[in-house]
């Protein structure tokens, strides 16, 4: 599998504020980006963190990029994945809806009635770990669900994990022009931090976008 995070940064690398809202640091053309990178992708992969403060759809805007997904010979838009290790994704999620499959991973610790909620709600359910989700085991199991590029848009704690666990291959930063601050705020890569053995990042390319630039990085 091939795993690409992409998200946007305020210029003091923070997604969003100390209130974990969502907050528009990309501009038009960030966003049309976003969406022809999600197009490109056979998932598209939150926490569920994510969920509870931005309660995104993660699904295609522009209907020409639906079109030519369809006329491919795949579904219309890619599929979601949340990493959700208690099964608290809100049943009533925009991720929930039957505008694409939803895969929801979590661990075997999961209450069995949230799952069965979930599931009712219509996510596929992918168990992997026995608390926290593996995200290795269950990006192993997406990939056997024929989920070869998966794009991973956030939040801090699950791009950190990635990271963590050596399953990032490409970082795309859109560095936009605000600034947030706060020391609650989520940055980019949240968890416990890294002390040693930092994740080396090669520069593949640098682009005035908007007001801000894009930054993209080999792990
Ligand atoms: N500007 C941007 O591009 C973006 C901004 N955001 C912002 O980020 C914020 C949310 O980020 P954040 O709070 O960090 O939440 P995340 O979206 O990163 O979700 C974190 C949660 O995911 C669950 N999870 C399951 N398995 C794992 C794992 N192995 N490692 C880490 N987490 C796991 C955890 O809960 P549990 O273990 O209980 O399941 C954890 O609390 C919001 O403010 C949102 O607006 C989000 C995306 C993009
Ligand atoms: N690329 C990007 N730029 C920003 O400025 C953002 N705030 C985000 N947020 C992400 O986009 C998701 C919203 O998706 P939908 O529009 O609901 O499909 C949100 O959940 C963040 O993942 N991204």
């Amino acid at each position: 599998m091939h795993v690409v995070v992409n998200a946007a940064t305020s210029a003091d690398g923070k997604l969003s504020s100390r209130r974990r809202e969502q907050i528009a640091i990309s501009g038009p053309e960030d966003f049309e980006r976003v969406d022809a990178l999600r197009a490109d992708c056979d998932a598209v992969m939150v926490g569920v963190g994510t969920v509870f403060a931005d309660d995104p759809h993660l699904t295609l805007d522009d209907p020409d990029r639906v079109a030519d997904r369809e006329n491919g010979g795949e579904p219309p838009h890619p599929a979601r994945v949340v990493a959700d290790s208690r099964a608290r994704t809100p049943p009533d999620a925009r991720v929930l809806d039957d505008a694409a499959t939803t895969y929801l991973l979590v661990g075997e610790a999961a209450p069995r009635e949230r799952v069965g909620a979930l599931k009712d709600a219509g996510a596929r359910v992918v168990v992997a770990g026995a608390e926290r989700t593996d995200l290795e085991g269950a990006l192993a199991e997406l990939e056997s669900r024929d989920i070869e590029r998966l794009m991973v848009e956030g939040g801090g704690e699950l791009i950190f994990s990635l990271l963590e666990a050596g399953l990032v291959d490409e970082l795309s930063v859109f560095v936009g022009p605000k600034v947030i601050g706060g020391r609650e705020a989520p940055t980019l890569a949240d968890g416990e931090g890294f002390v040693e053995g930092f994740p080396e990042l090669s520069l593949e390319g640098v682009e005035r976008l908007d007001e801000g630039v894009l930054l993209r990085w080999r792990v």
